[in-house]
């Protein structure tokens, strides 16, 4: 969101006060152009190297955003069946989506292989259900789990030893020998460290680790290093350097590729660090409440549309879109749920009052994925921003909604 030297905000030129005129508060809207930018940052960060982006979409799976990802070159990770359908409503093949499930229902694997998609592969039981089932006629990938702990907090690093996903590396004599009993077709190692990893270093270290074991493999087409790119949520933080660690990566890479004697693809799986940075979540202040203790403002949203300052502790930048040049004022600001739904605590903002609209930003990633019907509240509808011209791209809940999937006794 730009603030011009009027001390007004806008997004591609167009005040946020529109879109909710227009189609009601709270509400997400992203901005494509952003969007644009980022693919193209990943896009440009491995020189001369055969690279493909694997939206991990779980970050935000609306269909236009989805749409938008094929438009630009950007291909589909997926984690469950119903992602998958979307990924091909969207117009794409089933050959560009790769399946990466945590410990789902083998039928569930099926459905993905039987529609084309390829699947990551994250335990022995499944090596073995997927061996027998299918023996050499399909190709997969597996899912290593390196035993690096890497992540913005606990809750989002999953390749430390304790981690539920993927298959340990210390396990990969089991690996070879049940890729031996079937003559499994394995064309792909993957791994995925951890989401908000600023430091090249835990990407080099995972790296290292899965050409190694790469070496074991000897008809790989692909490594997949997975996703987990640090994006700026507080003013300033250093993110991750896509061009350095571009570069390391490029090098190891190719190093490795000579020693492997074979060119390779390599696969990354971004989710937040594509679309993060587009999404606000537009909310209006409902109450202040100048509380002895501290100040309150309430606002018409909670943990039902944005979880993540709830679930992780994560910070999101608040603006006061209506007054960014008021008098500074120190606030906790919080969510109209029954539960101590806390989006900020001690945060100064420009002097609020009720009725002001505020935009939250970082929403682009598992804003609205994340969302809920808790306290039987709807969801808001979500806009995006492309070419400077305002597209509904789904409407806001009803209460129709939420009751359609119940039954009368
Ligand atoms: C397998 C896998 N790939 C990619 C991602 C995307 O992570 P991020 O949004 O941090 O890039 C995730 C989410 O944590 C994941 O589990
Ligand atoms: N949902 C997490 C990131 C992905 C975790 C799932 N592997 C977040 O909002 O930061």
């Amino acid at each position: 969101m730009q603030l011009s030297d009027q001390n007004t905000y806008s997004i591609q030129n167009i005040d946020p006060h529109h879109f909710t005129e227009k189609f009601g508060s709270p509400l997400y809207v992203y901005d494509g152009a952003t969007i644009r930018r980022k693919v193209q940052e990943l896009q440009h960060a491995f020189p001369g190297i055969n690279m493909k982006i694997k939206y991990a979409c779980k970050a935000n799976t609306n269909l236009s955003i989805l749409r938008l990802m094929r438009e630009i070159g950007v291909e589909l990770d997926v984690v469950s069946p119903g992602e998958l359908e979307m990924g091909l409503i969207a117009g794409y093949s089933a050959s560009q989506i790769t399946f990466t499930p945590s410990g789902v229902p083998f039928e569930e694997v099926r459905e993905a292989v039987d529609a084309g998609a390829i699947v990551n592969v994250d335990s022995i039981p499944l090596l073995e259900w997927f061996g027998q089932t299918y023996g050499n006629t399909k190709p997969c990938l597996i899912r290593i789990k390196p035993n690096v702990a890497a992540g913005g907090n606990a809750k989002i690093m999953t390749a430390h030893a304790d981690s539920k996903f993927g298959i340990s590396v210390l396990l990969l004599d089991q690996i070879l020998e049940v890729v031996k009993k079937y003559d499994i077709k394995i064309i792909g190692l993957h791994q995925h460290t951890g989401s908000d990893i600023k430091d090249a270093e835990p990407f080099l270290k995972v790296a290292d680790i899965l050409f190694e074991t790469a070496k074991h493999f000897p008809d790989l087409e692909i490594v997949d290093l997975g996703g987990g790119f640090k994006v700026s949520y507080l003013p300033g933080d250093q993110i991750t350097d896509m061009d350095l660690l571009g570069r390391k990566i490029s090098e190891r890479f190719k190093k490795f590729c000579s020693e492997y004697g074979r060119e390779l693809q390599l696969w990354f799986e971004p989710g937040k660090f594509l679309v993060s940075e587009s999404g606000y979540l537009l909310v209006n202040a409902t109450v202040v409440k100048e509380d002895p203790a501290r100040n309150f403002v309430h606002v018409n949203s909670g943990l039902n549309h944005l979880i993540r300052p709830m679930m992780y502790g994560s910070y999101h930048h608040i603006l006061n879109v209506s007054n960014p040049a008021g008098e500074p004022k120190t606030y906790n600001v919080v969510g109209y749920i029954c539960e101590t739904d806390t989006f900020a605590t001690d945060r100064t903002l420009p002097e609020v009052k009720a009725g002001d609209l505020l935009a939250f930003l970082n929403a682009g990633a598992y804003g609205f994925t994340m969302s809920s019907n808790y306290n039987a509240r709807q969801r808001p509808a979500e806009i995006l921003v492309d070419q400077a011209e305002a597209k509904l791209i789904r409407r806001r809940e009803t209460l129709e909604d939420l009751l359609k999937t119940q039954t009368d006794l």
